[in-house]
This record gives C-alpha cells, structure tokens and sequence, in this order.
C-alpha cells in the first residue's frame, strides 16, 4: 500500500481480496489455504493471534501492538469471509450502539 488510507477503505479492500480468494488455489493464497483447512484452523489462528496480541501489549511495543492487532484482524476478516458476514454488517452494530455507554447497556441487559 502506497499512500495511508482510512481503515474502512482498508477493510474493505482485505475483504473484497478475501472474497477473491475463495476460489484461488491453496497453494498460491494463504486466504485460499485457511479456507480449505477450514473452521477450526481459522478458530486456532484467531486463538494465537489474540494470544500474540495480549503479549504484545504486555511488552510494552508500540509497532508489535499495531502488527500483532493487524494480524488478529486479518484472520477475523477471514472468518467473516467465510461466514458471509459483511464490513458492512459490523458498522450498523457499531453505529446501533454509538451514543449509548457500555455502562447503561450493562444495567439494562437482561440476564
Ligand atoms: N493482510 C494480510 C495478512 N495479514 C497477515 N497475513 C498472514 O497471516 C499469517 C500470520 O500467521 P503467523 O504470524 O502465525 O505466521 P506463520 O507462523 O507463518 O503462520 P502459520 O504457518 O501458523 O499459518 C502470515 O502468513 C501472514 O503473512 C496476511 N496474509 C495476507 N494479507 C492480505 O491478503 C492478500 C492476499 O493474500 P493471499 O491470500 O496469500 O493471496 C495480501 O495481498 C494481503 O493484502
């Protein structure tokens, strides 16, 4: 990537390639090769990259946080490649809770 983009514009490349993927050969894609090994590979990677993730933060390193968070949203965006889950569909969530603390809806939730 040459010039910075707005992380929705970068999203939504990743997803638009990882959609791409779903036909491209295992041997040439990493995304092809997750999908064919399937759900629980994808689930371990997420798994690892969220333990790399919290070590990262615990080290202290700024760049190892950033890299270590990009590979844990990849292989999120994988899976949601796989389940047909759409960039889209996260931002009516977020926009759905915009405006509302997480301590307000924690007193309303129903348990
Ligand atoms: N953004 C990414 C991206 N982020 C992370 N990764 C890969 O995710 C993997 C992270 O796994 P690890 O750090 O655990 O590395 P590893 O130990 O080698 O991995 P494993 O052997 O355990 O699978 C690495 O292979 C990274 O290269 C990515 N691979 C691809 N992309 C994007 O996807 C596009 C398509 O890639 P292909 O599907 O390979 O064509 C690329 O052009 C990029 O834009």
């Amino acid at each position: 990537m040459s010039e910075s983009k707005d992380l929705g514009a970068a999203l939504d490349e990743l997803y638009a390639t990882l959609l791409e993927r779903k036909t491209a050969d295992p041997a040439k894609s990493y995304a092809a090769s997750l999908y064919e090994k399937g759900l629980d590979t994808i689930l371990k990677k997420i798994g690892e990259e969220s333990a790399e993730t919290l070590i990262a933060a615990k080290n202290g390193s700024r760049s190892e946080l950033v890299y270590e968070t990009v590979d844990l949203l990849y292989h999120l965006f994988v899976l949601m490649a796989r389940e047909g889950i759409q960039p889209a569909d996260l931002a009516v969530e977020l926009q759905r809770r915009a405006g509302r603390s997480g301590l307000e809806e924690k007193a309303v939730r129903v348990k």
